[in-house]
């Protein structure tokens, strides 16, 4: 897969305040791409920066192997705040306007509007759409000339439970159409659920970086029990190199592995130290630990 953004050392420091340092990143076409990190973590300034509205202190980024361009920036559709729609047009109405200021075609409201599920809507006004549907109408707009990259700040913010739902459905559903798509969210559960790579910031700097399935499969949580006393598993665990950490927790042992390190070979370990286990069971950390872990190896 091919890189569509490509991030390399960019920093940017307002006064004396360090709101990025370092940063590469590398966004690969065709992905859903999370910058995900805690507020005033740096997302917002980068995605200005990586939209030509922020200029960066130190650092550079290439979108589609080029530098910005104004070519470049019609391939690229952004929502960085919220669109200010006029409540009593319609829905229709409202992208003529938003597609008159982008000087693209009127024919491209339509598919807009078809893209994000508001067709049958489109003589509503926006007053009376929902929280999902004025948030679907802003993705419309910074959809409209068919960009090839999505760029989205925190798309779910400020939306009741449906409409998050109606939002992330359509986030996926526009990348099945093929764009690429990148966007800032403090949700851990939303780039878990909606992302097929991401990017931790904090504090300005990258933490991690990967597809989510892998950043998500290192550290697994393993629980045993069985073939010894507890006491004794967990004495035997915190002998084993291949073991981080072990602990008990309520009646089994909890062990994190070094990584690389696969459950066989923790089983085999044991069975060499004269037990059999009776039980092993591996658990996926959930990214929310896995995060909060990353911010607090950060700050200690
Ligand atoms: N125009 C500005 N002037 C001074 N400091 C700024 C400015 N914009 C951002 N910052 C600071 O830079 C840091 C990064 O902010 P940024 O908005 O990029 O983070 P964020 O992760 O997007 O957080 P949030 O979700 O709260 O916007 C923060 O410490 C913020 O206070």
């Amino acid at each position: 897969m091919a890189d569509i953004l490509e991030i390399q050392g960019l920093s940017k420091r307002y006064g004396s305040v360090q709101a990025l340092d370092q940063l590469s990143i590398n966004v690969p076409e065709g992905s859903i791409f999370g910058l995900l990190g805690p507020n005033g973590s740096g997302k917002t300034t980068t995605l200005g920066i990586v939209l030509d509205v922020i200029n960066a202190s130190a650092g550079s980024f290439q979108w589609f192997g080029q530098p910005m361009s104004k070519t470049t920036k019609r391939r690229i559709g952004a929502l960085l705040e919220t669109p200010n729609f006029y409540p009593y047009l319609t829905g229709e109405q409202n992208l003529r306007i938003a597609s008159d200021v982008k000087r693209v075609d009127h024919s491209q409201v339509q598919r807009s509007l078809e893209m994000v599920g508001l067709a049958n809507r489109k003589h509503d006004k926006f007053k009376g759409y929902s929280l999902g549907m004025k948030q679907r109408l802003a993705i419309g707009s910074a959809l409209l000339g068919n960009p090839e990259v999505l760029v989205l700040d925190e798309p779910t913010n400020g939306l009741d439970p449906e409409g998050i739902a109606e939002v992330r459905a359509l986030i996926l559903d526009v990348a099945a159409q093929g764009k690429t798509i990148v966007l800032a969210s403090h949700l851990l559960d939303e780039v878990e659920k909606v992302c097929t790579h991401m990017a931790v910031l904090r504090t300005g700097k990258l933490k991690a970086q990967g597809p989510v399935s892998s950043i998500m499969a290192t550290n697994d949580l393993v629980f045993i029990s069985g073939g010894a006393p507890l006491e004794q598993l967990l004495q035997v665990a915190r002998t084993l190199p291949l073991v981080a950490q072990a602990q008990q927790v309520q009646q089994q042992v909890q062990l994190t592995l070094r990584e690389g390190v696969d459950s066989t070979a923790l089983n085999r370990a044991f069975f060499d130290q004269g037990i059999a286990l009776g039980q092993l069971v591996v658990r996926k950390k959930s990214l929310e630990s896995q995060f909060l872990e990353i911010i607090k190896a950060d700050n200690a």
